[in-house]
């Protein structure tokens, strides 16, 4: 099934910054020690996860699952992103320019467009970790606030994984590195699909 989106690399949308940060990862990509994810790779894992059941919710129809909210926006005027994930490192690097749909402050991005970049991103690392997870908590601390359209490097890891819950902790970068715009901690647990199916 197509997503309706091309692969990355062909939007217009995207700001200089934003290619030349992607170019310089896909190089990172030729060793193997980073791998980028694609917008296949991410379709199959939403796939995936619509045909779960667990906590009462059936599984949706075949062919009926709607893209994950990050790819709902007309391109460039929401979430624009490439994730790229080092597996033996347990991280995942994400490069996002947020639209003006996702405004809060005048000419800035929303704490809630933010932090929905930040836990989508690790809840691709917790579930390419352990299998499919859901946020129980995110701690967020903001502490400079994004321009709308300005790239950002989003970066995450596990800290820790105890039996069904992995410790992650994240943050938000300038491209440059020279602005730390936010920090985070979370929790996310393995979906116990025996427990929820009875
Ligand atoms: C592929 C597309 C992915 C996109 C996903 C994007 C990420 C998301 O938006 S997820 C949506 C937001 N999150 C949610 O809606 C989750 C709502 N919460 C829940 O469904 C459940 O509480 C859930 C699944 C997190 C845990 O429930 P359950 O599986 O029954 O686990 P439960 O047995 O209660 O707890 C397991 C362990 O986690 C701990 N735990 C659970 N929640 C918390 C919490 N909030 N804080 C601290 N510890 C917690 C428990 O104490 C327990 O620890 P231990 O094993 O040491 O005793």
């Amino acid at each position: 099934m197509s997503t309706g989106r091309r692969e990355t690399w062909d939007r217009r949308c995207w700001s200089e910054d934003l290619r030349h940060l992607f170019h310089q990862f896909m190089k990172k990509c030729e060793d193997g020690s980073w791998t980028y994810i694609s917008e296949k790779e991410m379709l199959d894992l939403q796939k995936k996860a619509s045909e779960l059941s667990f906590q009462n919710v059936k599984p949706m129809k075949k062919k009926q699952f709607p893209s994950t909210l990050t790819r709902n926006f007309q391109e460039g005027l929401g979430f624009e992103y490439a994730m790229f994930y080092n597996k033996d490192e347990r991280r995942i690097v994400c490069l996002f320019q947020g639209g003006p749909l996702l405004q809060g402050f005048p000419g800035l991005l929303h704490g809630g467009a933010i932090v929905t970049m930040v836990d989508y991103s690790i809840s691709i690392l917790s579930t390419k970790t352990i299998g499919f997870t859901m946020t129980a908590y995110i701690n967020i601390t903001y502490k400079r606030p994004i321009p709308i359209g300005s790239v950002v490097v989003i970066n995450g890891q596990v800290d820790k994984i105890e039996e069904r819950k992995v410790f992650l902790s994240s943050s938000v970068h300038s491209a440059d590195e020279k602005t730390l715009y936010s920090e985070a901690t979370s929790l996310f647990v393995q979906l116990n699909l025996e427990k929820s199916e009875t």
